[in-house]
């Protein structure tokens, strides 16, 4: 599936307009049969509807759901909420067929007219604004918006909420707060943002024969799904042995903090890796070995002092290694050598990623790939900015720094964020709130480094490791656990479950 900004929308239409051959009428048909039949499916004839129409095509969308509405023998009526001549073109073609049904069409100025007719009705489907809204909301669709925010009415949204901008980085004025959105062809930028998803409710992307080239014509990003991961999973062969599934290490742990080497390396091993190595330091070995007997382990030497031959050869030897998970945050000798002497992917996460932020102003010289796992808080720390900031615009700030930096960024969250060096970005949105707990993102750098050292491709190899992570915990909630009792340890076992659904 895709994610569009506004922009890249308006070019998937225009590509399917002009290229496909399909006409905007016939888009926007399908955009409103779609919805009507969704419609149909959620609720019921008894269910008074009042259709909000504005000035744009997605007014047009709305005559459309109306038509198909009414023709199933729903209750529907239509408000026209702009002038007449503000209505144009599709919109102006389908506002004609609605008015051949000779169903009534009421055209409203005042908010208080709305506000009366709207006590009789129990459900609003918004098609006011769509993506085209610009700038401050303008009177008197900006008192409309008030009207049915407060009409306690089931607010339903066509494309996008009324007012809500599709893309990021834009202050919200005024919104619908929609309890369902249905959303034309792709979800918008502002789905995934903090403050602006609540504003969509539930949602579902309705398809309205789109080819897919219109949409790769403009390279939009994705959002990572069960079929993409089918796709690209590796497949393991009958002949494997431990070497051709993948030789890992993590390192890191403090003697205080023997948990998070711990819960990576379980998360590695449980998600296939070939031969996992733990490089901690010497209080830790007995402890995490007691509890992860699949593993080998590597006496961590010289880390308050210089990096050790001893490290380095050892280092050499993997496919892939993950770094800085409850490290603690003294010293980035260690990972300024390990980044220059090793040509496997690292991963960086943790207390890592303030060694690493020390090294950011020296050049450190890399081929292979590096990739870090920031939460929000740890990405402000990286770019300097505020996570409100960041917050706003994860999408434009993540993409800037992984093409500054070369990096693979993962910025985690509800919604994660992967960006390649070269700006392409995926977005993995499983998961739940049962993750929002200490020792979740360690185990997510086990599962990333697996994924790592068997995936020549680094983008989906994250993408894969994130949506198993998130899956997991989902299952979890749905079968065993809650949001509230569910730990770290849980999400390692319930990769199982996952696997299984994968093959
Ligand atoms: N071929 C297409 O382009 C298709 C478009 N579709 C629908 O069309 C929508 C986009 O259509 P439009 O580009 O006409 O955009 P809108 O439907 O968002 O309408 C834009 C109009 O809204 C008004 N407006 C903008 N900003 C405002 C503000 N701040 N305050 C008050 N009024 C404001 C202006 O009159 C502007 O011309 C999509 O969201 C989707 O619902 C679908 O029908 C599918 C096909
Ligand atoms: N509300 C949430 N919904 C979905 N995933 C979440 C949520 N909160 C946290 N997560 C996920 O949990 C993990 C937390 O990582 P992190 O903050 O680094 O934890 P820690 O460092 O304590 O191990 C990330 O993968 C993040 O995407
Ligand atoms: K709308």
């Amino acid at each position: 599936m895709y994610i569009v900004t506004a922009e890249e929308m308006y070019e998937i239409d225009r590509y399917a307009i002009e290229k496909g051959g399909i006409e905007g009428k016939i888009l926007m048909e399908n955009a409103g049969s779609q919805v009507a039949q969704q419609l149909t499916q959620t609720f019921t004839k008894r269910e008074k509807m009042a259709v909000l129409v504005g000035s744009g095509n997605n007014g047009g969308d709305g005559f459309v759901i109306a038509r198909y509405l009414a023709e199933k023998g729903f209750d529907v009526t239509v408000f026209q909420l702009v002038a007449d001549e503000k209505i144009k073109g599709d919109a102006a073609f389908h506002k004609h067929l609605w008015l051949n049904t000779s169903h009534p069409l009421y055209q409203i100025t005042e908010p208080l007219e709305l506000k009366q007719h709207l006590c009789a009705y129990d459900i609003i489907i918004d098609a006011i604004l769509g993506i085209g809204v610009l700038g401050e909301i303008r009177e008197p669709i900006r008192s409309f918006i008030n009207v049915i925010n407060q009409s306690g009415l089931v607010k339903v949204a066509i494309d996008i909420p009324s007012g809500l901008p599709a893309n990021e980085g834009i202050h919200v004025d005024k919104a619908i707060k929609a309890d369902l959105t249905y959303i034309i062809d792709a979800p918008k930028t502002t789905v995934f943002l903090e403050d602006t998803s609540r504003y969509y409710g539930k949602w579902q992307v309705m398809n309205i024969g789109i080819p897919d080239a219109a949409h790769q014509s403009c390279n939009p990003n994705h959002l990572w799904r069960k079929k993409d991961v089918l796709a690209s999973f590796p497949k393991r062969d009958l002949y494997a042995h431990k070497g051709s599934n993948g030789k890992g290490m993590v390192i890191g742990g403090q003697a205080l903090m023997p948990g998070s080497i711990l819960l990576s390396a379980r998360a590695a091993l449980r998600s296939g890796a070939g031969l996992i190595t733990v490089a901690t330091v010497r209080e830790n070995i007995p402890i995490v070995a007691s509890q992860c007997v699949e593993a080998t382990y590597h006496l961590l030497e010289g880390f308050s002092g210089g990096f050790q031959s001893r490290n380095r050869e050892a280092f050499q030897q993997m496919d892939a290694i993950a770094f800085g998970m409850g490290i603690g945050r003294q010293n980035a000798t260690m990972l300024r050598e390990l980044l220059e002497s090793t040509t496997c992917p690292v991963l960086i996460d943790a207390d890592g990623l303030y060694h690493w932020k020390d090294l950011l102003r020296s050049q450190v010289k890399r081929d292979a790939p590096t990739v870090i796992t920031p939460h929000f808080g740890e990405m402000a720390m990286l770019t300097d900015r505020s996570v409100a900031e960041l917050k706003q615009n994860p999408f434009s700030i993540s993409r800037q720094f992984a093409q500054q930096h070369q990096v693979y960024v993962v910025l985690k969250g509800k919604n994660t964020i992967i960006t390649a060096p070269d700006g392409e970005q995926i977005v993995s949105d499983q998961g739940n709130a049962g993750l929002a707990k200490g020792g979740t993102g360690d185990v997510l750098s086990g599962i990333l480094l697996t994924m790592l050292m068997q995936h020549q491709n680094v983008l989906i190899a994250l993408a894969n490791g994130c949506y198993l992570h998130g899956t997991s915990a989902e299952y979890l909630v749905e079968e065993k656990h809650s949001e509230i009792d569910l730990l770290a340890t849980d999400v390692i076992e319930g990769l199982s479950q996952v696997f299984r659904t994968l093959s």
